[in-house]
């Protein structure tokens, strides 16, 4: 799991919450799988309209072109992203996404979700995203404009909102790199890249083997 802190500036979210009140809302359970669906209880945006299509484009980009996301998920494919919100007495019990999304081109194996926060944590009360670990329960609620990525592989949940209203943008990856432990050595290697190039002059022997390690790690885990 890794937090990824101000992917939004306050004028895209300004932008964005504007945005949102035009869009048309339906019931969340529309795109729920038939297990999550009992437990579903939010309303989700309907981004076929002009404006719903143009603010899912801006956050995926936003997210797309973010050096921390593509080192950590290694993405291949994204699932179309969905924006939801959750008013007082909505919540999202506990449930696993389903393990493929998408149809004939589109369709992909769901390796990685995340949540993108869009509103202020002090504008509603619950809300906290929990994501269960073998170990312990992990519990995210973030500043607006901030970023969860987390595998797909684990049970979570959304606790009730309590006052207020949580809206937030909601999506799957598929990595190159299907094994999670395999990726987790990969982020290593390219963050100890990316410090050692503070430290070593460009096209030193030292840059260039790990350059060549990295690259031929990739080689040898990736989907393609
Ligand atoms: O709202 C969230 O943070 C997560 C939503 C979720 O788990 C889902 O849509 O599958
Ligand atoms: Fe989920």
């Amino acid at each position: 799991m890794i937090v990824i802190e101000n992917i939004l500036g306050q004028d895209v979210l300004t932008e964005v919450a504007a945005a949102l009140r035009e869009l048309r809302w339906e019931d969340g359970r529309n795109t729920a799988g038939a297990t999550a669906r009992r437990v579903k209880r939010n309303q989700q945006a309907d981004l076929s309209s002009r404006t719903g299509s143009k603010v899912r484009e801006v956050l995926l980009e936003a997210v797309k072109r973010h050096p921390v996301v593509e080192a950590y998920a290694r993405p291949l494919k994204f699932a179309p992203p969905l924006i939801s919100c959750s008013g007082e007495g909505d919540a999202y019990g506990l449930h696993i996404d389903n393990p493929v999304m998408g149809k004939g081109d589109a369709r992909l194996r769901t390796d990685l979700s995340f949540t993108l926060f869009l509103s202020p944590p002090e504008s509603y009360d619950g809300g906290e995203l929990e994501i269960e670990t073998v170990f312990k329960t992990e519990s995210v609620k973030l500043p607006a404009g901030s970023m969860v990525i987390y595998p797909s592989t684990e049970l979570h949940r959304v606790t009730p909102v309590t006052s207020g209203e949580r809206f937030v943008f909601v999506g799957w990856i598929q990595s190159a790199i299907k094994d999670a432990a395999q990726r987790a050595i990969l982020f290593d290697v390219t963050n100890l890249k990316a410090g050692l190039a503070r430290r070593f002059p460009p096209g030193s022997p030292e840059l260039l083997t790990l350059a060549k390690t990295e690259s031929n790690l990739i080689r040898m885990w990736s989907d393609i």
